[in-house]
């Protein structure tokens, strides 16, 4: 049984004010090939509310509840956390927990799933936060994704039913779901997970990001009240527009079903929806992404198209989403230490590697 002595959340980051935007959106996307335009677009969405994203907050709020969880599951470890872009940096936080004593930390990431973005860059992080706190730094074990978890599919279902309820009476019955997650570039969606390891989920081999989202949003969609047809697609793009990512796009999708048809014209059996609901399914919390391309731009899109829509809340800030948290690290201070195959726990070595292809330097 590993025996644990700190608890890290490790996230994304985000800024705090506007002159933090540009140097945040440079560490976010430094050897990306991300066109300035988009940064600059992207600029604006933080800049319209403030400069400041709502994720640091939010992180803030999930220390607090999962503080509350472990106290009720009689977990007694000290709380850190540290983030990918933006203060606090993991670099600090990984220093802070070699100064104070700590020797195995378990830490757990706002991202529910496979992929490089949403995993294995998170393991490249604690890699390279370890080595630069150098020797006596502790070692991190990383909480494997957990998107069909009942604390991450409950709480989600619950907020679909609620923003049903927000819609038209007339839109309710029949409305369609629209799950969306952040797009990723289709080369790193081909390397998600694992060859090695396999995988029961129809389809996951080398597309294990589309396909776990898939299997959430159907999991989330049976625990809905009420029958109601759904699809999963993507919002986000990035990346210069010479390098494919996942498609559709939520705003391409919303015209389609507007008009009767699936994105690639296929028409629906049960025509034009009354209403839609779109499910931010790839994402632990509702920071800028959410609030920005799904309630601002997504809604006008729906507006514009005459279409009822209302959107559900990520899961995060749930007491079900903290007690998860809870149940998974007792799980692995439970869990048998030691085994050099243990892909219950960690990742598969060739697990969600991805090189992204640099624009204008050939292949
Ligand atoms: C899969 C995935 C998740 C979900 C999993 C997870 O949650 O981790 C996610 C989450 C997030 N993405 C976020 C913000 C951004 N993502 C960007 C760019 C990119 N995202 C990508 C993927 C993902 N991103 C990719 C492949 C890129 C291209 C650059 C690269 O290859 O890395 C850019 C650059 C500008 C732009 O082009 O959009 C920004 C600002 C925020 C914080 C929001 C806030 O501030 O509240 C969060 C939680
Ligand atoms: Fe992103």
């Amino acid at each position: 049984m590993p025996s644990y002595d700190a608890f890290l959340l490790l996230s994304f980051g985000g800024p705090e004010g506007p002159d933090d935007v540009l140097p945040f959106l440079e560490n976010v996307t430094r050897g990306r090939g991300v066109p300035r335009e988009r940064l600059e677009a992207v600029a604006e969405h933080y800049y319209a509310v403030g400069g400041v994203s709502p994720i640091n907050a939010q992180c803030r709020e999930m220390l607090k509840s999962i503080a509350a969880a472990f106290g009720e599951a009689g977990i007694d470890l000290p709380l850190y956390w540290g983030n990918r872009n933006w203060d606090p940096f993991l670099a600090g936080t990984v220093r802070q927990l070699k100064a104070d004593g700590a020797r195995r930390v378990i830490a757990f990431a706002t991202s529910a799933y496979s992929s490089y973005s949403a995993c294995r860059q998170y393991l490249d992080d604690i890699d390279r936060a370890v080595a630069e706190a150098g020797d006596g730094a502790p070692r991190i074990d990383k909480i494997r994704p957990y998107y069909a978890r009942p604390g991450f599919i409950g709480p989600f279902a619950a907020s679909v039913e609620a923003a049903l309820a927000e819609l038209p009476a007339a839109a309710r019955d029949g409305a369609r779901l629209v799950f969306t997650a952040h797009s990723v570039p289709l080369g790193m969606a081909a390397s998600s997970g694992s060859v090695r390891a396999g995988s029961a989920l129809p389809g996951a081999v080398g597309g294990r990001y589309a396909a776990e989202l898939r299997e959430a949003s159907r999991l989330i969609t049976e625990r809905v009240r009420g029958s109601h047809p759904f699809d999963l697609v993507f919002q986000s793009r990035s990346g210069p527009p010479s390098v494919p990512w996942l498609e559709p796009d939520v705003n391409d999708h919303l015209a389609a079903l507007a008009n009767g048809t699936q994105t690639n014209g296929e028409p629906l059996p049960e025509g034009p929806p009354p209403g839609v609901v779109a499910v931010p399914v790839g994402f632990v919390s509702d920071h800028m992404e959410v609030v920005h391309d799904l309630d601002v731009e997504a809604a006008q899109t729906a507006a514009s198209l005459g279409l009822p829509f209302a959107r559900a809340q990520a899961p995060g800030l749930t007491p079900e989403f903290a007690a998860m948290v809870a149940e998974l690290v007792a799980e692995r201070i439970a869990s048998e230490d030691g085994a050099d195959d243990d892909l219950a726990n960690f990742c598969p070595a060739d697990c969600c590697r991805y090189v992204p292809s640099r624009p204008g330097r050939g292949a």
